[in-house]
């Protein structure tokens, strides 16, 4: 059996046409769908729903021996547990600092509100800087209109949801897409079969690029 573990929204929506072009298709539509576990047209490949930063545990662990997951999750995952085989050239996104439009930092440390910690603190090393980082789920444009933060790192596609809120984007922290990653087990013990399958895959990401 080879297990795929995806997220609702963006990524499914963007990988499913992927896998189709490897003849591999969900036997439900796994939006509507409750179960968390999807059959596919091949018999021995499934589909695991889980959320989007649950798809490295999934498959560092070997629970999952393949997934679809951004880079802002990945670079916030850590760690070298996962093969990054493939960029799929999907969910194209900036992780940026944003903060209130016009506004200057402020003289002393700054607060950086985000749910990605980890990529916070390296960021703010690197540059020499102090900060406090406040660890937020969701929602993080409300926390410097409301005092929580002086900035937040969040994805920007659009700057839509920025601008909405009276924010701007400002540091650029990377470039993200959606990766296909690989337990390393699972590499190994079933290598002619993810090889054959990541091979499809890039050629179908390929395909899309030139046309
Ligand atoms: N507005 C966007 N435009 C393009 N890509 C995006 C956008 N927002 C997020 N992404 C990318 O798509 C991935 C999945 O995003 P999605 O919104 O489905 O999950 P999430 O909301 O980040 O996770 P969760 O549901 O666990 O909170 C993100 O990790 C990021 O790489
Ligand atoms: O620059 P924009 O085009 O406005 O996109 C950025 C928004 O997209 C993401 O949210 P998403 O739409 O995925 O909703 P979510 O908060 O439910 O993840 C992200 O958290 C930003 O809020």
């Amino acid at each position: 059996m080879l297990t795929i573990a995806l997220s609702k929204g963006r990524i499914l929506d963007e990988t499913l046409p992927l896998l189709a072009e490897a003849g591999i298709v969900p036997t439900e539509n796994p939006e509507k769908s409750r179960k968390l576990i999807i059959p596919t047209s091949q018999d021995d490949v499934r589909i695991l729903i889980v959320r989007a930063t649950d798809v490295p545990t999934y498959v560092e662990y070997g629970a999952a021996d393949l997934g679809v997951a951004g880079k802002d999750v990945l670079l916030e995952y850590g760690g070298d547990g996962l093969y990054e085989p493939l960029d799929l050239n999907i969910a194209h996104c900036k992780l940026m600092t944003a903060g209130v439009t016009g506004k200057p930092d402020p003289k002393g440390r700054l607060k950086v509100a985000t749910k990605f910690v980890n990529v916070a603190k390296n960021y703010y090393a690197e540059q020499g800087r102090q900060v406090d980082i406040i660890k937020l789920y969701g929602s993080m444009e409300l926390a410097p209109l409301v005092g929580l933060a002086d900035k937040i790192i969040d994805v920007v596609d659009t700057g839509n949801t920025l601008r909405a809120n009276g924010l701007e984007p400002q540091e650029l922290i990377a470039y993200i897409s959606s990766r296909l990653i690989v337990n390393k087990a699972a590499m190994k013990m079933q290598h002619h079969r993810i090889q054959a399958l990541i091979d499809t895959l890039r050629k179908a990401v390929e395909s899309r690029k030139e046309s």
